[in-house]
């Protein structure tokens, strides 16, 4: 088979369906931002999303009607570009920001760490303005010592078209930040003053945007969707309501009544929502509601879950909603129209040209060594062959020693979802073990707990509610696998240069692939409110087995079988509180100050892997062999097996 046939996609079913207002949703893009270097069905560049949203606002203007770009934020933790820097997202925002959002707000990951949380108050925040809403975050300006909100509270705007909007940008009820900024709950937000006055606004408001680092679906576990809504709804019964929502990573559209609906657009470059609405009432509004020559929406919002207040007036409002794959074909196919000659516009080929470089210079390609199988996380059962937890139960036994210690029985604790990513057969770079693992989490223990009492820990957690998010999506389909099938071929188009005098393949909606049969290659298979039918590119389903909240490894135990009296119970820093309750709840009567390191703190989960790779997969690398969609990268240019640019 040749290199450039594998991992191919089939691509959009067919063309979008515009309305008087549309969007193009990003979430939890968590520094994504070089696209799926391994899966080319998610294989565009921030450039590429440079030169759709560029193609997609021209389009709009055509059409006359309005488009909005929004980002739901969780902006890294989870890719080398994002995570390499000493401060997250140091070289990622700046390329992140050449996308001209109309409205952001902030994710959980913009909150974890001091740093981070100030760099976002100072600069992120700043380079959006009055389109950065935080609705209910706040911090502490280190030079007066007040609280003060991040961004905005709220944004009253009047769109191109004449839509006269209302936006509001709220946080789940997050409680791991750090001391620095402060997450006022939606309950508490909903009585506030302002936020009441801004519902109740003095000018018009044709429609309300509700966007969110939150769960778009009301009922999820840590979703706050349903008590805004409530509140909106029961002080203007009949404006119409539309939220963005994100964090739980999954595609999903819900209708809260006849005139509300909200979408979540998935993670980590893997989707781009697409939401179109027509029939908004408004004086002001100019924009076509059916415009000529494109598709529109037709669908009627009918909720499901009647338990939140309805409107009671019947609805004109008609929605359509697709999750588009983030790859160059898909682009390019819904930009077509738009394009003056080549789907690539110089600032989208400049942004690639820095995403290449950041990578160069951050040395991202960078080999640990080479990874003998793909693990995935979801696509196989919790332990069974392929599945990654496996293989990371393997590797903390190996490697999460401390050598004056290395006798004494031990049991090693982190929490899956710490664990981002599939991993990869062939080369583990640098890059990789950001992408599996990326967090700067430690390795803390408390000597000589009995093992009645640590055994026990394991389970307490796996039972209990703690990170209890991940199960609310158990039903749901992730819907991605780290390697696509060889179905489709790609057929050579013209070859140009491009602006490293690199080899590279032109207008690539034109003709970048052609399918060789119809079979869906593997992927997201969405369920949502309005059915089966959301997503732009047809897939064929990927299994899903759901994962336990922990992984435990154990290591020195004795070698005739007999359980050891105590043991070493070590576990990650970020997990310590449920750890001291897990034991104390068995007897145990355990304080922090019992904890201590067990190795040095700069030994994280995101060195683990890097240090089991260095021990495990050195073996290889020599003859590591190129990892399917390494090969040859989306403009067709022939990558080395670790995918840098030949
Ligand atoms: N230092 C950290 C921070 C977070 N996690 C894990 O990430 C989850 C949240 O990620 P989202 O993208 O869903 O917001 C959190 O629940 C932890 O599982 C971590 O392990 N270490
Ligand atoms: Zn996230
Ligand atoms: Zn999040």
């Amino acid at each position: 088979m040749q290199p450039d046939a594998q991992n191919a996609t089939t691509g959009p079913k067919g063309p979008l369906e515009w309305g008087q207002i549309n969007f193009l949703q990003t979430t939890d893009t968590h520094g994504w931002l070089e696209g799926h270097i391994k899966e080319q069905n998610y294989g565009a560049d921030w450039g590429d999303y440079v030169s759709f949203t560029k193609h997609m606002k021209k389009k709009a203007k055509n059409l006359g009607v309005d488009l909005l770009l929004v980002d739901t934020g969780d902006l890294h933790d989870g890719a080398g570009l994002s995570d390499a820097t000493t401060l997250n997202g140091e070289i990622s925002n700046p390329i992140f920001e050449n996308i001209d959002y109309d409205l952001l707000t902030i994710g959980n990951h913009e909150l974890y760490v001091t740093e981070i949380a100030y760099e976002t108050f100072s600069n992120f925040s700043k380079r959006y303005g009055d389109r950065y809403l935080t609705s209910n975050v706040q911090i502490i300006n280190p030079s007066t010592g007040e609280y003060e909100y991040i961004g905005k509270k709220y944004r009253y705007f009047t769109t191109e078209q004449g839509l006269r909007i209302m936006a509001f940008g709220v946080l789940f009820d997050f409680k791991g930040n750090s001391n620095v900024s402060k997450v006022i709950t939606a309950k508490n937000l909903t009585e506030e003053k302002w936020f009441l006055d801004a519902i109740n606004y003095p000018k018009p408001i044709d429609l309300f945007l509700v966007i969110g680092h939150n769960p778009v679906r009301a009922n999820a576990t840590t979703s706050t969707f349903g008590t805004l809504f409530s509140t909106i709804r029961n002080l203007r019964p009949d404006i119409p309501v539309q939220g963005f929502g994100g964090h739980t990573h999954i595609r999903d559209f819900t209708v809260y009544d006849n005139k509300a609906t909200g979408m979540e657009s998935g993670r980590y470059c893997e989707t781009l929502g697409w939401l179109s609405i027509t029939g908004i009432k408004s004086s002001s509004c100019k924009a076509e509601h059916n415009p000529h020559g494109v598709p529109h929406p037709t669908r009627p919002a009918v909720p499901l879950n009647t338990s939140l207040p309805q409107s009671k007036t019947p609805s004109s409002l008609r929605y359509a909603r697709r999750y588009l794959d983030w790859n160059r074909l898909t682009f390019a196919y819904h930009a077509e129209g738009s394009q003056d000659h080549t789907f690539d516009i110089s600032k989208g080929v400049e942004v690639t040209g820095d995403i290449t470089s950041a990578r160069k210079s951050l040395n991202l390609t960078s080999l640990y060594g080479c990874a003998p199988e793909s693990y995935c996380q979801f696509c196989k059962p919790f332990l069974a062959d392929g599945n990654l937890f496996g293989l990371l139960q393997t590797a903390l036994t190996t490697v999460v020693v401390n050598e004056s210690r290395s006798d004494i029985p031990r049991m090693i604790i982190i929490n899956t979802g710490s664990v981002r990513f599939d991993l990869a057969k062939g080369p583990f770079t640098y890059d990789d073990s950001f992408i599996v693992s990326p967090f700067k989490d430690a390795f803390q223990f408390i000597p000589d707990v009995p093992y009645e009492q640590a055994s026990q820990v394991l389970g307490i957690l796996n039972a209990g509610p703690f990170q209890k998010k991940r199960r609310d999506l158990e039903t749901r389909d992730f819907g991605f696998e780290p390697l696509l099938a060889d179905r489709d071929i790609c057929l050579d188009p013209p070859i140009t240069h491009d602006r490293d005098g690199l080899k590279a393949r032109s207008n690539p909606g034109a003709s970048i692939l052609r399918r060789q049969n119809t079979s869906p290659t593997p992927g997201y298979t969405t369920t949502d409110d309005f059915g089966t039918d959301g997503d732009d590119t047809v897939h064929s389903k990927i299994p899903y087995y759901a994962q336990p909240n922990d992984l435990q490894a154990n290591g020195s135990f004795p070698t005739d079988g007999s359980t050891p009296k105590t043991v070493d119970l070590i576990f990650l820093d970020f997990i310590q509180s449920y750890i001291l309750a897990a034991l104390n709840s068995v007897g145990g009567s355990y304080v922090a100050g019992d904890v201590s390191y067990y190795l040095p703190k700069t030994f994280t989960t995101n060195s683990y892997l890097p240090a089991y790779a260095k021990v495990a997969w050195q073996e290889n690398v020599p003859n590591c062999p190129v990892g399917q969609g390494i090969g040859f990268d989306k403009r067709g240019v022939r990558l080395d097996s670790m995918g840098v640019r030949i």
